[in-house]
């Protein structure tokens, strides 16, 4: 089992007597990647809610398990062997602060860079051999999600007719793409199972994703929650057999605002650990992110001044996990 170090349970928000939190959306898009509508659903979805539902992802079973048992395997170890794979300067691992600026969860996380020679990635004093089942799997795993990340991201450029299909999925197969990869372990919450009170704690704060796209796979414990456009927020129902999609910050600014970066958060849970393995594509750091021009409507203006992604991570990371980061790049509008 793994043990956090005894909270300061001030740190921690909690929710209660909010807008409703349990609230199960019916209709989260779902989207079936081996089906002709898919591409004009996934633009409806992005539009609508920044975020859908994908089966027939391609994604082998196999590398989703071997990653989801090697990931449970580096979570089991004592906090003293895993903090060897830290602090998170912002890769490595961490426990209950996420970024460098003061936010805190009921999550403990391994985050790395998808360019990381996975053979220098020292991930504890455990033996080699269980160190290389890690890194193949973070590999193939990896490697199998991006194909899926691609293949959205052109059924979104063909879905929006704009053209080369591959406008998007560029960004994320060129050799200097900035994606990250993140795996994400909630363990249960102790004084959750104990109080049975209504109150919530937050596993990970509301935020928006700064990159391109996000490609979701969690165990079958829920504490997803999305925010619709009226405040009020969504549980998503967990499935591990599918993945779940986020729109980015930087994907609303290359679609002019027609796609939407989605609101998120994790709330923790009393009794079930949750495990979530998030691949978060982004673009060269020296890319610059302005809207496409065929997606400026006639008559329309860039809502955003452009930037590089370099510009926008360094905001970031000077940035809470709940600021609108993307307000600083809003173009005013001429009146
Ligand atoms: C508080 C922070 C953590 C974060 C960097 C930031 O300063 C603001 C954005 C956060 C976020 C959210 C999505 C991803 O989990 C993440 C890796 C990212 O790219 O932006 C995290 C950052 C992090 O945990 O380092
Ligand atoms: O762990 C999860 O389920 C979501 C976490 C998340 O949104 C993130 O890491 O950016
Ligand atoms: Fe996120």
């Amino acid at each position: 089992m793994v043990v956090l170090s005894k909270p300061n349970t001030e740190q921690y928000s909690c929710i209660r007597n909010s807008k409703p939190t349990t609230t199960f959306l019916s209709s989260i898009p779902l989207i079936d990647l081996s089906k002709p509508d898919a591409k004009s659903l996934i633009v409806k979805a992005c539009e609508e809610f920044g975020f859908f539902k994908v089966v027939n992802h391609g994604v082998p079973m196999e590398a989703i398990s071997k990653l989801e048992s090697e990931a449970t395997k580096f979570f089991s170890l004592p906090l003293s062997e895993k903090e060897k794979a830290g602090p998170p300067n912002p890769f490595g691992y961490g426990n209950k602060h996420i970024g460098p600026n003061g936010d805190v969860g009921w999550v403990e996380y391994l985050l790395l860079t998808t360019n990381q020679d996975y053979n220098s990635l020292q991930l504890s004093s455990v033996s080699e051999k269980a160190q290389e089942n890690f890194r193949q799997a973070l590999k193939d795993y990896i490697l199998a999600v991006r194909k899926m990340a691609c293949e959205i991201l052109d059924l979104m450029a063909e879905g929006l007719n704009i053209q080369p299909r591959n406008v998007f999925s560029k960004l994320v197969t060129d050799k200097q793409s900035d994606s990250v990869f993140r795996l994400n372990h909630y363990p249960p919450c102790p004084e959750l199972a104990m109080n049975g009170s209504s109150e919530n704690r937050i596993g990970f704060g509301e935020h928006t994703d700064p990159q391109i796209i996000s490609l979701l796979r969690s165990n079958n414990t829920c504490g997803l929650q999305i925010s619709l456009r009226d405040g009020s927020w969504i549980s998503v129902p967990p499935d591990q057999t599918s993945f779940f999609i986020n729109v980015g910050d930087s994907l609303q600014v290359l679609t002019n605002g027609r796609f939407k970066s989605v609101k998120h958060r994790v709330l923790a849970n009393g009794f079930k650990s949750r495990l979530s393995m998030i691949y978060f594509g982004g673009p060269p750091l020296n890319h610059k992110i302005a809207p496409l021009p065929s997606l400026i409507l006639k008559g329309k203006e860039s809502l955003y001044n452009e930037f590089t992604w370099f510009e926008y991570k360094k905001s970031a990371y000077g940035s809470r996990l709940a600021d609108n980061r993307l307000g600083h790049f809003e173009r005013i509008a001429a009146s």
